[in-house]
């Protein structure tokens, strides 16, 4: 047993340091007061279940046992949740995606399999059903007596959906839809908590009726029994085998064979087909890809917390070890003190905060636009398009570097299990692979840059996120000035003259090649241009952030809401620099000054750093790591995970007498 809360001495000695209030941060963290209250309320609520208090530790589990302790998980879960409402007690949207990514993320370690039934499924029956289908299922799929997910990815094909293969062809004599996998690069491979776990699908297949082809639109299939949960007739289902991390979400593959499903279970919210088999088109063959938009821009918040969990463990560590004297009159200092080690540690607190708040924006959008959407106007997707994917991408490939520093920033103990790193980096690098390939995203993005560029070649205005294009072009950006603002400026600066030659080398390739393959040629300036303009997305939102802080923080608050933004700043330069002097005119002395004040700003937010990282409020048991625990009570924690290692439960190991001792004996 680890023993009764002290906190470790060094620990105290920092927050003793803090200058501002924690509560106030943690407030404006979680969106105000209620939220916060509510979030730990959900915890404390959910997470003192004493079956979930089990002393199992999953990664000791084999892959068959890690799915089965994660359904037991599920249903503790869902029975806490269910008694909560019935008790009259309303879970309203951001605390799902509290519950969602944050409880979630340490009761499954290596993630949930009901994930996508709760963030797809449910999804794809509310965007894309009609109030008819909803009544059906969505009700049942929220009270989770139906499971769900969303299958949309081939053996052969995630990225290009339009070329999928699985096939839906009408039969206007049955009334019936003949579900098919004609090859087998056609079978579904991938869906979360396919294998297994669900009893239906949304799938996504060509449609073709009346011997004509209509694209791909959404199905609904029920593809196990009610009540013996086996594979229905022309189902052919499983499990695609272990993974770089995400173990217990029971990704599947699953192949149909002539499968019959009626006429109402094609979701027809935008596109319908008649009982007579004509078809009636939608208003944009883009609506059917709302939920990967909605996914999306819940990645970019789901990456702010999985990155508060890892900078927490690596900052409360690095204040309780000692190692390495800097002044050898003195005694080994606190690893904090290390300045490189505080270059490692405060860039990721602050992109913590910078993410949170571009999410913010972004959800903010998100609501507008899908509203605008359901009245008909689709004037602005483009513009929603665009920023969720390549904030989704930066985010991912931010995050997942930031993790990867956070634990190596922690030695040898980041490298063991029980730190906590290996389940946070499994869940961040998924990110990078599903809901749209990062490159591939990235480039939808730069179509929307390119063709923003090209109006303001024809003096056209700008929606807000590019007029600094405009900017650029009337010479306005890029003169050096080293403050926040005027790296904003620089990067504007860098973005547009990035976009610009994009679009030069696209025009010159379009003489002699088409479009399509003009834009494939200029692929990676179009890719670099959308990272740059991401970041100026980033940097622009914590800076609006800051200043509005400001006006609501107490002046402590904000003037660490400053150093973070200085940190953010400085930090986001130094690693584009390559980018910025293409475009931007510096002097060695401008380099050598943005150095040192990199420097200045992480030795004047120190102080802090510590409250920062108690203020995102992340309670241990969510955070579930020896390293991070608020007590800073690193070393018992070691000890007692590693005592808990099965192979610890007997003094001499079987293969011992099996292997090791006659092999000595062979040898005498
Ligand atoms: C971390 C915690 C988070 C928790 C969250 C829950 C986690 C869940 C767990 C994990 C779950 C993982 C679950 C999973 O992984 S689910 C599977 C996810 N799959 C993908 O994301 C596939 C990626 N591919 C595509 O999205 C498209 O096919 C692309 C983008 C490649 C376009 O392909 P293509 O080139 O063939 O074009 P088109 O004919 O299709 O499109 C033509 C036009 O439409 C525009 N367009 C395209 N898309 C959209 C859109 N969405 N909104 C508005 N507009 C859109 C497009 O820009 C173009 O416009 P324009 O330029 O011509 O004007
Ligand atoms: C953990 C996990 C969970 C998932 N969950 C689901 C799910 O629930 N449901 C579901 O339907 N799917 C799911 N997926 C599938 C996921 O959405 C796809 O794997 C993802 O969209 C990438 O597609 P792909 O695998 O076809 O990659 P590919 O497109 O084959 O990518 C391979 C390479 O080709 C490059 N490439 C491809 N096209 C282009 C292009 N046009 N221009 C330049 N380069 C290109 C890419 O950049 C990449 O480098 C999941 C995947 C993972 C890893």
């Amino acid at each position: 047993m680890v023993a009764a809360q002290k906190i470790n001495k060094d620990l105290q000695e920092e927050r003793d340091k803090v200058t501002f209030v924690i509560e106030e941060f943690a407030k404006w963290f979680y969106g105000g007061p209620r939220q916060l209250h509510e979030k730990r309320f959900l915890e404390n609520y959910i997470l003192s279940d004493p079956d979930l208090q089990s002393d199992v530790d999953p990664s000791y589990l084999s892959h068959k046992e890690k799915y089965e302790e994660a359904i037991r998980r599920v249903v503790v879960i869902l029975k806490r949740i269910d008694k909560l409402q019935a008790e009259g007690h309303k879970i309203d949207n951001v605390h799902k995606k509290v519950l969602g990514s944050m409880i979630v993320s340490n009761v499954f370690k290596e993630g949930s399999p009901l994930t996508t039934h709760i963030g797809m499924f449910g999804q794809a029956l509310a965007s894309l059903g009609t109030p008819e289908q909803q009544a059906e299922w969505l009700d049942r799929a929220l009270r989770c007596r139906i499971w769900g997910t969303y299958v949309q990815t081939e053996l052969g094909h995630g990225t290009f959906v339009r070329g999928l293969e699985v096939t839906s062809t009408y039969d206007p004599k049955t009334k019936e839809f003949v579900i098919n996998s004609p090859t087998t690069t056609s079978y579904k491979w991938w869906p979360g908590g396919l294998a297994h776990t669900v009893n239906h699908v949304v799938v996504f297949a060509q449609l073709y009726s009346l011997g004509k082809h209509h694209g791909i639109q959404p199905f609904i299939v029920q593809v196990r029994d009610f009540e013996t949960h086996k594979p229905m007739k022309g189902i052919i289902i499983g499990e695609i085998g272990t993974k770089v991390g995400f173990n217990t979400v029971n990704n599947g593959f699953l192949a149909f064979d002539n499968v019959r499903i009626p006429l109402k279970n094609m979701l027809m919210r935008n596109s319908q087909v008649l009982e007579n088999g004509e078809f009636i088109k939608s208003q944009s063959p883009v609506l059917n890809y709302g939920v990967m938009t909605e996914v999306r821009v819940d990645i970019v918040n789901g990456m702010a917390q999985h990155l508060a969990k890892a900078v927490t463990i690596a900052m409360r560590y690095s204040t309780v070890r000692r190692q390495s004297p800097i002044d050898p009159k003195l005694p080994e200092p606190k690893i904090i003190e290390h300045v490189t080690q505080q270059m490692k540690i405060f860039p990721a607190i602050a992109k913590v905060i910078a993410i949170k708040v571009a999410a913010d924006k972004l959800y903010n959008l998100y609501d507008e636009i899908t509203a605008e959407v359901k009245s008909g106007n689709l004037s602005r997707l483009p513009d929603l398009h665009a920023l969720s994917c390549c904030l989704k991408v930066v985010t991912t490939n931010e995050v997942a570097q930031s993790v990867q520093i956070c634990r190596l920033a922690c030695g040898g103990h980041g490298f063991l299990n029980s730190s906590g790193f290996h389940d946070i980096y499994g869940n961040v690098v998924a990110a990078q692979h599903y809901e749209g390939e990062n490159t591939v995203l990235l480039l939808q993005t730069a179509r929307y840059l390119i063709k923003a560029w090209s109006q303001v070649l024809q003096g056209k205005k700008l929606t807000p996120s590019v007029e600094y294009l405009s900017a650029y072009k009337s010479g306005q950006l890029g003169k050096w000035k080293g403050s926040p603002n005027g790296i904003l400026t620089a990067l504007q600066a860098a973005t547009a003259g990035q976009i610009a030659l994009a679009y030069k080398h696209l025009e010159e390739r379009k003489k002699t090649s088409s479009v399509e393959v003009a834009t494939s040629q200029t692929g990676i300036e179009l890719a670099k241009a959308s990272e740059l303009h991401c970041q100026v997305f980033l940097l622009s939102s914590l800076m609006w952030s800051v200043n509005r802080a400001a006006k609501y923080f107490s002046k402590a608050l904000g003037e660490v809401f400053q150093d973070i933004l200085h940190i953010y700043a400085y930090d986001l330069a130094l690693r584009n620099l390559g980018s910025m002097l293409q475009f931007v005119s510096f002097s060695s002395a401008d380099l050598e000054q943005l150095q040192m004040d990199f420097e200045a700003s992480l030795k004047k937010f120190k102080n802090n750093s510590i409250g920062v990282v108690d203020g995102f409020d992340i309670p241990d048991s969510v955070l579930g790591s020896t390293l991070g625990a608020y007590d800073g009570d690193v070393y018992e924690r070691l000890l007692s995970a590693a005592k808990k290692s099965p192979l610890n439960q007997e003094d001499v190991n079987k293969s011992f007498d099996l292997y090791l001792k006659p092999f000595i004996k062979s040898n005498l």
